[in-house]
């Protein structure tokens, strides 16, 4: 560890990157190997960003603090979708704002709506209100190409707005894996990624798009990445769950 950033998060060097099979590799031998299963990680993800969002975005009493979450059809939404729980509870307003319509979820991202719609929090359009802050949810590293559709016209109402974007895991509709930015893509204040960086956040030309970049301890045992194919070194969270790097 090299010190704290501002906001006070342990600031890491030394985390290797990982692409898209490697991910995958990641998530198979989670849920396969250690029995550590998707809505277990999802948890994690979202409590990380919703933490993220109160200490850099929302110090203080979150009442009267409107934030909005923009969620996808995947896993990303559902991450979202829990930190959206989760900043509700601390007591900000909570905006839901899926890509389609809410009754076309599926599987972890329709179960996370459906606690938030026992909550009050129903899905909707995007408020008239500005909000204080937006969390990006719409794509993660399963994006295809450009985006498109409602995530495509939702990427375009954030970067509209005057509030921070913070992103989840990647900036909806940059390819975190290759680097390239899509049109449109989300221009994040900041980026928390999961478990380790991707390979396409790290390079000086992703700044633009992920702001700040964060890194959340989602539970991998180290030893998982050393089971990889090739295997991967990684240091353990020792300085904090949440770690900034760059
Ligand atoms: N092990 C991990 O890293 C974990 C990852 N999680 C999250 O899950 C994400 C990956 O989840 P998924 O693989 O379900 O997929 P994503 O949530 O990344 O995205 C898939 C959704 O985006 C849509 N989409 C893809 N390309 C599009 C385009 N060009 N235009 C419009 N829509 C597009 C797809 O139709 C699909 O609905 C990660 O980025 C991360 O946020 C966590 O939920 C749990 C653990
Ligand atoms: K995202």
């Amino acid at each position: 560890m090299t010190g704290t950033d501002e906001f006070g998060f342990p600031i890491a060097r030394g985390f290797p990157t990982i692409d898209t099979p490697g991910m995958a590799q990641v998530d198979l031998l989670m849920v396969q190997f250690y029995g550590i299963s998707l809505p277990q990680m999802m948890e994690n993800a979202g409590c990380a960003l919703a933490l993220v969002a109160r200490r850099r975005y929302l110090p203080g009493d979150l009442a009267d603090r409107h934030v909005v979450v923009l969620a996808g059809f995947g896993g990303n939404g559902g991450g979202a979708m829990v930190a959206a729980r989760r900043l509700a509870g601390w007591g900000a307003q909570v905006s839901l704002v899926p890509s389609g319509s809410a009754d076309a979820l599926k599987g972890m991202p329709a179960d996370q709506c459906a606690i938030l719609k026992a909550m009050g929090i129903l899905p909707g359009e995007v408020p008239r209100m500005p909000p204080d802050l937006i969390l990006d949810g719409l794509i993660g590293y399963s994006l295809r190409g450009a985006p498109e559709g409602r995530a495509d016209a939702l990427i375009d109402w954030a970067n509209r707005q005057d509030a921070p974007v913070l992103a989840l895991d990647v900036p909806s509709g940059f390819d975190a894996i290759n680097g390239t930015p899509h049109n449109p893509f989300i221009r994040a204040d900041a980026t928390l990624t999961l478990a380790l960086p991707k390979s396409g956040l790290q390079d000086g030309g992703a700044a633009n798009a992920t702001g700040a970049l964060y890194l959340a301890d989602i539970s991998v045992p180290p030893a998982l990445y050393r089971r990889l194919a090739p295997p991967l070194d990684v240091p353990p969270f020792l300085d904090g769950d949440i770690m900034r790097l760059l």
